[in-house]
């Protein structure tokens, strides 16, 4: 089982978005917000449990939640939650406590929109730092206000960040935190990093997603069925990418991220990953944005022995920076050894991990070139690779005429 576990919390009633029902579960497109949020997490390949906290009067909305997901398997039965948000995250905490994650995310069941990206994002942070929560640098300037409606002060706006969810942690000191906090009826805090920072913790911030918006006004229903449509109108591209390493001397290859002991290596000035580079390729050939070594050249000492994932990773940032959905990956590796068959989960596996698609969408597959050629007479190996995406029409420069 994954270590990973995220908590979507939903058991608020929505006051300030009013329209009677809780937000959560007002429609939003085809289905109700919390279940856009819940699909988030039950998709990405590297949640390993997902857990709702819900409203004690909120079960019949739940299960027509459920109802609209494809697939409910990594959801555990949800728990109640408690008057404030707070209240509901550890509720949540306690209920995963008995077989505590090593990781766990915690996200607003008011925020559908949050991209498979931030939640990889999101469990490397965690991984990298024990605490670490999405922002944007703000774009207003930010005032202090006392009672009477006074300016009493004017933060420094550079070192302002807007926070979001999903906000991650190593589980065993978020559930410290969160029951000191409890017992010393420190009950105020509006998220969960304030009360890592509180129990003294160190909280890091990485890029947030302007979409990842919180459902909270009215207004901002609007917002989110503009952001749908605009989804729907996103045009399908295709890239190919191609990619070949000489044999040399060795005793193992990396092919899509996962280490596999072979009789040679591979002669490369990065981990000489043929799969992920002809990936990369695909993903850069849908942006029409050059190519691995127009991004990563092979003359910079900085790329020598690095590990691939890095240059896909880039490829698919790329991809989001520019408002586009990844949608399905698809290689073929050209050798006569090693098998690739005995390996194929695990490669479909890391690589979902790497550019946040569910495994269904990542498709692995080998072929030997009958004894013909360079990789026929094991001189070396290939990979060829096709990457489906969608972006906004005409968004990038080269899209325009005359370009
Ligand atoms: N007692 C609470 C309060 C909030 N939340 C959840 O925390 C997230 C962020 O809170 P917010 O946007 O404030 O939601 P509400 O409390 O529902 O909104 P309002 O304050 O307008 O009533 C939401 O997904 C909400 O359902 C929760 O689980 N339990
Ligand atoms: C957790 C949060 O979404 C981070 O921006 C925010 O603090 C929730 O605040 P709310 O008052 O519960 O909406």
């Amino acid at each position: 089982m994954s270590d990973i576990a995220a908590i979507v919390v939903a058991a608020g009633r929505g006051e300030r978005a009013g329209a009677g029902v809780p937000k959560q579960y007002r429609t939003l497109g085809d289905a109700p917000v919390l279940a856009h949020t819940l699909g988030a997490f039950a998709a990405h390949p590297a949640v390993g449990r997902v857990l709702a906290v819900i409203g004690e009067a909120d079960a019949i909305q739940y299960k027509m939640c459920l109802s609209c997901l494809p697939d409910t398997r990594r959801l555990l039965a949800p728990v109640s939650g408690g008057n404030t948000r707070q209240a509901s995250v550890h509720a949540g905490l306690a209920a995963l406590a008995d077989t505590p994650p090593a990781i766990v995310l915690v996200h607003d069941g008011a925020r559908p929109f949050l991209s498979p990206a931030l939640i990889t994002e999101a469990i490397a942070a965690a991984r990298a730092h024990g605490a670490a929560i999405p922002g944007l640098p703000v774009t207003d300037t930010v005032k202090i206000v006392d009672e009477a409606g006074r300016v009493t002060g004017t933060p420094e706006r550079a070192g302002l960040r807007a926070v979001q969810t999903p906000q991650a942690f190593a589980f065993a000191p978020l559930h410290a935190a969160h029951e000191r906090a409890r017992a010393e009826g420190r009950n105020s805090f509006t998220d969960d990093a304030a009360i890592m920072e509180w129990a003294g913790h160190p909280v890091h911030v990485f890029p947030g997603e302007a979409t990842n918006m919180k459902l909270t006004r009215p207004e901002d229903f609007d917002t989110a069925e503009r952001h749908l449509r605009r989804d729907a109108t996103l045009v399908s591209r295709t890239g190919t990418g191609f990619d070949v390493h000489a044999f040399a001397d060795g005793d193992h290859v990396w092919l899509g991220g996962v280490k596999i002991p072979h009789a040679r290596g591979v002669i490369a000035h990065s981990d000489g990953d043929v799969v992920l580079h002809a990936l990369t390729d695909a993903v850069l050939g849908a942006l029409a944005d050059g190519d691995i070594g127009s991004h990563f050249p092979p003359s910079d000492p900085q790329w020598k022995g690095a590990s691939s994932d890095r240059f896909l990773a880039h490829a698919v940032a790329l991809l989001h920076a520019r408002g586009g959905v990844l949608d399905h990956l698809d290689a073929t590796v050209i050798c006569e050894a090693p098998k690739v068959g005995p390996h194929r989960e695990a490669i479909r596996a890391r690589i979902a991990v790497i550019v946040g698609l569910p495994l269904a969408s990542v498709s692995i597959k080998a072929t030997t070139s009958e004894r013909l050629g360079f990789t026929g007479r094991g001189e070396g190996i290939a990979a060829q690779a096709a990457a489906t995406v969608r972006l906004p029409a005409n968004r990038h420069p080269t899209d325009a005429p005359g370009v």
